[in-house]
């Protein structure tokens, strides 16, 4: 087992297979809906964001950010994050290519269309097209389900992001995409905010960007408690926590 300190609270970090247990008692057990928790799920992503670089202190192109979204669910909270980032005053673009047919996720499409939010049509290729024109990358390409290595197309995609990253900061949304979900990835790309959902995953010791936020704030006390998830207390009202990155392997009792 390993931990991460939040200030006195050890919280413990779990597996690929109990990240996905969760996930399946919320909507089996807990009778939640997908679109529910993605919503909350991308809306503590975009106040995390907002925590962390504020609109009013951005300087290109009117808060320009760019949102890779992935094919999955990761890629629905980055849908849901962008529309609420536009709402927040941010000027979202989205590289979205391969977006599954499914009323969810053309409907969170169809939000952000209507938000005037524009669809990149493809990757831009050269890295000064990102620099010059993006405050910040959103990765929300993969998250707990992703099994490594990244299939051929998405690993172009992932080298272009690594290419940019000293120059614009990215943030990732439940893990660094590319990343074994618990073995991480030294190779690949390093995020300089990571916002864990739910809880944080094993690969989550591994970060070394400078801000670890907490979001999702949805799970019920009942189910916490029985995978001993030990969450800290979220501040008042708040829907994030920001975790100290600190880690410790605890002693064997
Ligand atoms: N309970 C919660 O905390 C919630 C979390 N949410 C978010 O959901 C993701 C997990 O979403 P899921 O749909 O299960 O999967 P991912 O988005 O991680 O990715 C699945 C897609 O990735 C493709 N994939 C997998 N491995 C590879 C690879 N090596 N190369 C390329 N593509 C890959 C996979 O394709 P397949 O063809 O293999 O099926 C899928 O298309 C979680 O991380 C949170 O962000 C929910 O929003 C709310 C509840
Ligand atoms: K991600």
């Amino acid at each position: 087992m390993v931990t991460i300190i939040n200030k006195v609270l050890c919280i413990l970090i779990y597996s690929q297979e109990e990240a996905q247990k969760i996930d399946e008692e919320l909507f089996d057990e807990y009778a939640f809906s997908v679109d529910q928790l993605m919503e909350l799920a991308g809306y503590s992503c975009a106040i995390a964001i907002s925590r962390c670089y504020p609109r009013d202190l951005m300087t290109k192109d009117n808060g320009a950010v760019l949102v890779c979204c992935g094919p999955g669910n990761n890629g629905g909270d980055g849908l849901v994050c962008a529309r609420h980032l536009k709402l927040f005053g941010y000027k979202p673009s989205i590289f979205y290519p391969k977006q599954p047919n499914k009323p969810l996720f053309n409907n969170l499409r169809l939000q952000c269309e209507r938000m005037d939010m524009p669809f990149l049509s493809f990757f831009p290729s050269h890295p000064e097209l990102i620099t010059d024109s993006y405050n910040l990358v959103i990765d929300a390409l993969f998250g707990f389900s992703f099994k490594g290595p990244a299939r051929p197309e998405s690993a172009v995609i992932l080298d272009k992001l690594k290419a940019i990253q000293n120059d614009v900061p990215i943030c990732s949304i439940d893990i660094p995409s590319g990343w074994d979900v618990e073995n991480g990835d030294p190779d690949g790309i390093q995020p300089e905010l990571l916002i864990s959902l739910t809880a944080p995953k094993l690969s989550a010791k591994l970060f070394k960007g400078r801000y670890h936020y907490l979001g999702g704030r949805f799970i019920p006390k009942t189910l916490a408690q029985r995978y001993n998830l030990n969450l800290p207390p979220y501040p008042g009202t708040d829907c994030v926590v920001e975790l100290k990155t600190q880690v410790e392997e605890p002693k064997e009792s």
